[in-house]
């Protein structure tokens, strides 16, 4: 990467203010972040807040030969910098042209919204690998695929990586093949300019309930609404949920960038929507819907199908909608749609287990009131002589609104709740319980306190009956948990279902 090029673009962007660079006809070999990754002849971007002059004096002592800041160094070290006006998106865009704009050999779709990111997504990359086999990347909340086999699949650190990483793990995508990637959006990737710079193809904002909301998050819900619908306003084509909240702002909003042909709808028996969700089924382990076609663009016609989804819950039929209009923008057929819905797993996310004397278990990632209420409300109403246990906690140091919106489900939907930790950080689980307890409808829900997350789980699959719905809510498959700022090892929901289930000799 030439440094005149990445002035050019910079300003381009009006970012761009000043450099103390001998010539701008250097190159740098190596673009970083981190101090601590600082290779050869390499540009180092001063960003964060918790960033010290520190970590430029290591940089330099690590191969920079330059630096990227809003602050200039010149008084303190001799290695020259560019200096921009907003380093964020700064580094978004040398990062782009550092790896060859890889978004350019990508057809890309972008997942938005409070609830069922993953779980869309996940539909989304099984139903476009149907349709277009070893040519679909995938960065989701639990893991980036970025080519064929295991050494180009792993674990995620964040939702949606910083812009250095993400425009690195395109590249390699792209390097391996990829012409389709479809990616997890999350208002923190607009709030900290992640994204800065990129135009997705389909844009899909799912749902907004207050959430994300606090210190290093969002300061208020108004930011938290206008950072997810940036996602509209950077998305050629836009598809939206119309029985979100905030549908109307949200639709405005898209209207301000979008022409009508490209903006897409979808709703619960709803004939204002491009495609509405008719005579849908649930049982305990899977569902079915149809899909009507209420648009008259020839690109739905082929969309009026019956669909099988293998995740329970009837919120995932919302979610395999959006993932249904998302790729019929990409070019799938309904074919790989059926295909890529009946066959999509996803870890953590509705994974059931059905016993032979202690009902069905439920391991799914409701950490907040909406995915709780949408979770305890589906088997509540759907399954209503059965009984439904729950058993959680809330997560310290951040969120303490959800511990009030958990009591809320639990009062509306459960007949029992183990209440225990769940990535306690700095807090005592026992105290989070109490808070959660102290809100509790004790004439509606049974409720214990257990301190051990194990323990609680145990009590929980024990005390059920053949016919209960037994719901591990919260962490999903995490093999941790966070406590004092430490990730401690924890077997894992699963895990622990499991060695309960065997110590009962009742495996499934
Ligand atoms: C508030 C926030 O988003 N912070 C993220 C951000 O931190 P930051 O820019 O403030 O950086 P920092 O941690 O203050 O460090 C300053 C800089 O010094 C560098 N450094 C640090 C140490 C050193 O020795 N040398 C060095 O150069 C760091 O690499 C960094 O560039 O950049 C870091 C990586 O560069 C991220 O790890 C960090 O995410 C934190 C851990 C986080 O938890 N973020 C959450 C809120 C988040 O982003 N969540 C979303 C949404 C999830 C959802 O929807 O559920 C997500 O996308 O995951
Ligand atoms: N459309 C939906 N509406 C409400 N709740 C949902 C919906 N989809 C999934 N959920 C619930 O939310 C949980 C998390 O789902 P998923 O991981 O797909 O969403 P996400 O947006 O990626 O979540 P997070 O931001 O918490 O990682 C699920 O385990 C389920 O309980």
């Amino acid at each position: 990467m030439k440094a005149f090029q990445l002035i050019a673009l910079l300003q381009e962007h009006d970012l761009y203010q000043s450099n103390s660079l001998k010539s701008d006809d250097v190159s740098f070999e190596s673009l970083a972040y981190d101090s601590r990754n600082v290779s050869e002849n390499g540009l180092f971007i001063c960003k964060g807040k918790n960033f010290s002059v520190d970590y430029l004096k290591q940089a330099i002592a690590n191969g920079a030969t330059s630096y990227l800041a809003e602050t200039d160094y010149s008084d303190v070290f001799s290695v020259p910098g560019i200096i921009v006006n907003d380093v964020r998106k700064a580094m978004s865009l040398a990062a782009q042209l550092f790896f060859g704009f890889p978004q350019n050999d990508l057809f890309l779709i972008g997942y938005t919204g409070t609830k069922g990111k993953t779980t869309s997504t996940y539909f989304t990359h099984n139903i476009l690998e149907h349709a277009h086999p070893g040519e679909v990347a995938m960065f989701s909340t639990i893991d980036r695929i970025v080519g064929q086999g295991a050494k180009n699949q792993f674990k995620a650190h964040l939702t949606t990586a910083e812009s250095f990483d993400l425009f690195k793990e395109m590249r390699e995508a792209v390097d391996n093949g990829a012409k389709y990637l479809v990616m997890e959006v999350a208002s923190q990737a607009y709030l900290l300019d992640r994204v800065y710079g990129l135009q997705f193809d389909v844009g899909i904002f799912l749902d907004i309930t207050p959430d994300h909301i606090g210190i290093n998050e969002h300061p208020n819900f108004a930011n938290y609404l206008f950072c997810k619908q940036q996602l509209l306003l950077n998305s050629r084509n836009v598809v939206i949920n119309a029985d979100t909240d905030h549908f109307d702002e949200v639709l405005a909003a898209a209207q301000v960038s979008t022409a009508p042909d490209h903006i897409f709808t979808y709703g619960m028996n709803s004939d204002s929507a491009s495609v509405s969700i008719t005579d849908n089924q649930a049982s305990l382990t899977a569902s079915t819907f149809n899909l009507v076609v209420n648009s008259d663009n020839p690109m739905l016609a082929s969309l009026a199908q019956t669909y099988n989804v293998s995740v329970p819950g009837d919120f995932n039929q919302s979610n395999a909608s959006a993932a249904i209009l998302a790729t019929a923008i990409a070019g799938a057929s309904a074919d790989d749609m059926q295909y890529g819905l009946a066959n999509t797993k996803v870890p953590g996310r509705m994974q059931f287990t059905r016993t032979k004397n202690h009902g069905t278990i439920y391991v799914d990632y409701a950490h907040d009131w909406g995915s709780m209420n949408a979770l305890l409300g589906f088997l509540s109403t759907q399954f209503p002589d059965q009984r439904v246990i729950a058993v959680l906690g809330s997560t310290g140091d951040k969120g303490e609104d959800r511990r009030e919106g958990f009591a809320r489900a639990l009062n509306d939907f459960a007949d029992v709740a183990y209440l225990t930790a769940d990535d306690p950080g700095h807090e005592d689980p026992i105290k989070i319980a109490e808070e959660i307890d102290s809100h509790i409808d004790h004439s509606k829900v049974d409720t214990t306190i257990v301190p051990k997350r194990e323990d609680a789980i145990r009590q929980a699959i024990t005390g059920a009956s053949n016919t209960d719905l037994v719901v591990l809510a919260g962490k999903g498959e995490d093999k941790y948990q966070k406590v004092n700022g430490v990730d401690t090892p924890y077997p894992s929901d699963p895990v622990v279902a499991a060695n309960v289930l065997e110590s009962l000799a009742d495996e499934a």
